[in-house]
């Protein structure tokens, strides 16, 4: 069969990643426009940096858990395209071979200058020169608010040509990641979503399992 699922910060919060909207969310603590905007990194790029050097420090202290090993399974078992929205590598670490990061990933370094990319380090700083122009322009490799999210052919193409879409601990209020399921059902995929409770785009599914990623998945992949 060929599936394509999408996964949000719901997945990983139960290898103790914050999600953003929750009580505790990322967005509680930090504004949106300070932390995750191209105009937020040019009037204060220190900050920037803290904000991910420190989820940098959390995705690395964190493991995958049942749910991300889950999907490692039915990428063997189908003809799976694996989309996440999230930017730590546990869907790696869990076993994924080949994972779509929309939005960018923690572990990689942008220069905004000259445009090219790098492992990132632990740490990074304004004050990083960029190892191919020596420019210090230097930025996290993660798509921000306003900015056109990653590999968006491959996405459509995968999710055109699924019999199933799947969303996986995402709340659906972020675009272009919200509009994955009606585009899917409008290609004749059945559209199921995994999540704690019902989603903003709950109308676009066929059906919904509710419950905790790490036990509702790998019931869903058996
Ligand atoms: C707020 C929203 C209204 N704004 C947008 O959508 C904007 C603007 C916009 C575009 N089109 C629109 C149409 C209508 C309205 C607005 C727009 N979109 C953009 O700016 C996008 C880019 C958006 C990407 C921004 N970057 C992120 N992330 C990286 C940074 C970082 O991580 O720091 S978005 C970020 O927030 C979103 C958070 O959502 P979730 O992952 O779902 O997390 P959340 O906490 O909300 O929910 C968690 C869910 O899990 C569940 N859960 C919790 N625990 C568990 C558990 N244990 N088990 C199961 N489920 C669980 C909860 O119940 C909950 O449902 C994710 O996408 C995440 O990646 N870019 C763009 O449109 O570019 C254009 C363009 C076009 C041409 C040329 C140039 C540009």
């Amino acid at each position: 069969m060929r599936i394509t699922v999408l996964t949000g910060a719901g997945i990983s919060a139960e290898s103790g990643i914050a999600t953003f909207r929750a009580s505790d969310g990322l967005w509680e603590q930090h504004r949106i426009e300070d932390v995750a905007t191209p105009e937020g990194f040019a009037r204060d790029p220190a900050l920037v940096h803290r904000f991910y050097n420190a989820r940098r420090a959390a995705a690395s202290a964190a493991e995958p858990n049942a749910a991300h090993i889950a999907l490692a399974d039915l990428a063997r078992a189908h003809d799976l395209t694996l989309v996440t929205q999230n930017v730590d590598d546990l869907h790696e670490r869990g076993g994924s071979p080949d994972v779509i990061h929309m939005h960018g990933s923690l572990a990689r370094a942008l220069c905004a200058a000259c445009g090219e990319r790098w492992d990132a380090p632990d740490s990074m700083s304004p004050e990083d020169p960029c190892p191919f122009c020596g420019r210090t322009a230097t930025r996290p490799d993660i798509v921000w608010f306003g900015e056109m999210p990653y590999q968006m052919e491959r996405i459509w193409e995968a999710i055109e040509g699924s019999d199933l879409f799947a969303a996986i601990g995402t709340s659906g209020n972020v675009y272009p990641a919200a509009g994955f399921a009606q585009h899917a059902a409008h290609s004749g995929a059945e559209c199921v979503e995994l999540n704690l409770d019902a989603s903003f785009n709950a109308r676009d599914f066929d059906r919904r399992i509710l419950g905790p990623a790490s036990q509702t998945v790998p019931e869903w992949v058996k």
